[in-house]
């Protein structure tokens, strides 16, 4: 059984090895969504494969560390590209990677990353 678990925060960036003249070399923000996906079997007394409670508890503190931040000054994310975020979420949630299958990292909408753990 696969469940999905979405969180957002807003946060500026820029792109440092992109060319000068792209625009995503300028700094700029976007309202980011994250989708963690839990694998696992259904516990047969709580119905559960994760808690989403149990989930929040070790993501909550890893989006306190993002949101309204600018991306870049974060430690690993020296250059914020979602692919680059999504694999920096996976190393920051270590409790849940036994059922972890994959995090999705989306900038807008219609453009996103998904790691589920091999480059
Ligand atoms: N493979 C990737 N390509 C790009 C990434 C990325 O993380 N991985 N990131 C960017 C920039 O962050 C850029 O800001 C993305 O924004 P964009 O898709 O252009 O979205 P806009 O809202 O600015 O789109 P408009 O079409 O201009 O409204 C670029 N590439
Ligand atoms: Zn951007």
């Amino acid at each position: 059984m696969k469940i999905t678990q979405a969180f957002t925060f807003e946060a500026a960036h820029r792109l440092p090895h992109v060319p000068a003249a792209h625009k995503c070399h300028r700094i700029h923000g976007h309202s980011y969504r994250i989708e963690l996906q839990l694998e696992g079997e259904v516990d047969p007394n709580t119905g559960f494969v994760v808690d989403f409670f149990d989930v929040e508890k070790v993501f909550g503190p890893v989006i306190e560390q993002l949101d309204h931040h600018t991306l870049n000054e974060i430690p690993g994310l020296e250059n914020p590209t979602a692919e680059n975020i999504a694999v920096w979420i996976w190393e920051q949630i270590k409790p849940l990677v036994g059922r972890m299958r994959s995090v999705k990292v989306f900038e807008t909408p219609f453009c996103w990353a998904e790691y589920d753990g091999k480059r």
